[in-house]
């Protein structure tokens, strides 16, 4: 799939249109933002530096004080590249003088999409030099592929980039360098492009109750609770799916953990299981199910998902009930279904998945290869979390914050999803939409979260995305 966002520009299309569209894109782009100032367009020997020699012309048009620095000498130019630099009227100076000056404005035209080899020479020195640096296409010195620096790499205020995200722009640690990215559309049809995790993208898809609904019109959640010293997560993912808008959420407890529930539950109700079976039956009666959050690592464990994962509700799975599969996850996977989702961090991937995520080029293609696997969602956790579905569909949710990465934050992450689903939201949907309002939610607690405060944050930010805080 990820040809796809590589072979994006393989169109009918003549390059130098494109390269002309790009580099004019550049210009605007940067005399919109950066409106003062004197600018260095430094260009490299290809497309990337084609789109600089346009871009600089077309600043220089604006008036702009503009110079320019290319690593090749323009005699030796070729092809699209020569034809751009030719666009360009003024002198055009060797890299290495670039570091002469500190001007108040860089533009990195060195290297996009062909980058193969770490930077060298002047190159690399520019890149390490600081200021203010607006990249084009990819920072220059980043594998726009897989988001990782080669060596040093231009730190960039902003990017611009065409027709569609790469993965450097949203995952780590790509994202990092490339600033603020914004795309921008030079006429090519993107099929299988990457998303970035905005409510632009689900805000019509979120469940809506009409005037007079009750609350078995918006669905039943369950949620598998561990031992009675065990009882804490599963409540953090009941007490969240509730929040999400499930109808109904039900704490399933061995009896022996029923106290310890009870002292704590209040709208959320309390069932006991004790065998497979007794599971089978609840999930016949619910929409949506949660197990995993503290379950136990244990055989038991493993039966009873086998046992829900026979039943209709479609079953987020997370935490123990992932890593009781690790010496067996084919097992798994032949009972999964597309509308199930597996919600593991890194550890819990590998446990599964082997070696996928080091033998991949990028957490996205990792995380595509898991759910064509797996057969279901698989939401890869971290600071770049990433969703994908069996068909390849992906998106990387960079809305998020450090201070997520706390006891029991990815317990109400499962609860968000699974409220969601219950309500009848497609998984994948209801996958992207937990993630943006956990991260909603983190942002908004910053220093000192811990996980409890997550879902206290929900209404908040629900209320707001429904249009009822204006
Ligand atoms: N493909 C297209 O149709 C379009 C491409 N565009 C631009 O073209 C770029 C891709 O162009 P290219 O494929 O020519 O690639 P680049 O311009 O990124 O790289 C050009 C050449 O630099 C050499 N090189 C790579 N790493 C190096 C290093 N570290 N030190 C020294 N030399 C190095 C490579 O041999 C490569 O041929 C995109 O990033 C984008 O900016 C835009 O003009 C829009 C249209
Ligand atoms: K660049």
């Amino acid at each position: 799939m990820l040809a796809a966002e590589q072979a994006v520009f393989n169109t009918g299309t003549d390059r130098f249109t494109l390269m002309q569209r790009a580099g004019e894109a550049v210009a605007e782009f940067v005399h919109a933002h950066w409106p003062d100032g004197q600018i260095q367009v430094l260009c490299g020997p290809g497309g990337n530096g084609g789109d600089g020699f346009i871009a600089a012309a077309a600043l220089a048009k604006l008036w702009r004080k503009v110079e320019v620095y290319s690593v090749l000498p323009v005699s030796e130019l070729t092809g699209d590249t020569a034809k751009a630099a030719s666009a360009w009227e003024g002198p055009v100076h060797k890299l290495e003088d670039a570091l002469k000056s500190q001007p108040e404005l860089i533009v990195d035209a060195l290297y996009g999409a062909g980058l193969t080899r770490p930077l060298e020479g002047a190159a690399a020195e520019l890149a390490q030099r600081g200021g203010r640096v607006i990249s084009v296409d990819v920072p220059s010195g980043i594998d726009g592929y897989t988001g990782k620096p080669l060596g040093p790499a231009f730190q960039a205020e902003a990017t611009l980039t065409f027709a569609a995200l790469r993965p450097a722009h949203v995952l780590l640690p790509g994202s990092a360098f490339s600033g603020v990215v914004m795309v921008a559309d030079i006429g090519v049809p993107v099929k299988t492009a990457l998303a970035e995790n905005s409510p632009a993208l689900w805000h019509s898809q979120m469940p809506q109750p009409g005037f007079g609904v009750h609350k078995y019109q918006r669905g039943h959640l369950k949620v598998v609770s561990g031992g009675p010293w065990n009882t804490g997560a599963a409540r953090l993912t009941a007490k969240a799916g509730l929040r999400a808008g499930a109808g109904l959420v039900t704490m399933l407890s061995p009896p022996d953990a029923a106290g310890v529930h009870a002292a704590h539950l209040t709208a959320i109700m309390l069932a006991p299981f004790v065998t497979p079976d007794d599971l089978a039956a609840y999930a016949a009666r619910s929409t949506a199910m949660v197990i995993g959050p503290a379950a136990g690592v244990t055989d038991a464990t493993r039966a009873n998902v086998e046992a829900i994962l026979k039943g209709p509700a479609r079953v987020v799975l997370d935490a123990d009930a992932l890593t009781a599969f690790g010496e067996d996850p084919e097992v798994l996977f032949k009972q999964l279904r597309p509308t199930d989702i597996l919600t593991p961090h890194e550890g819990e991937f590998s446990r599964l998945f082997g070696d996928l995520l080091a033998t991949s080029d990028n957490k996205v293609q990792a995380t595509r290869a898991a759910a064509a696997k797996a057969g279901c969602v698989i939401l890869l956790k971290g600071a770049d979390t990433v969703i994908a579905q069996p068909d390849g569909n992906a998106l990387v949710n960079t809305h998020a914050t450090r201070w997520l990465a706390t006891a029991g934050s990815g317990d109400v992450l499962a609860g968000i999803i699974a409220g969601f689903m219950a309500q009848g939201v497609d998984t994948f949907v209801a996958a992207a939409i937990g993630c943006w309002l956990h991260g909603e939610a983190g942002r908004r607690v910053g220093a000192g979260l811990i996980a409890e405060d997550i879902e206290m944050q929900l209404p908040v930010i629900l209320s707001a995305l429904h249009g009822e805080l204006g």
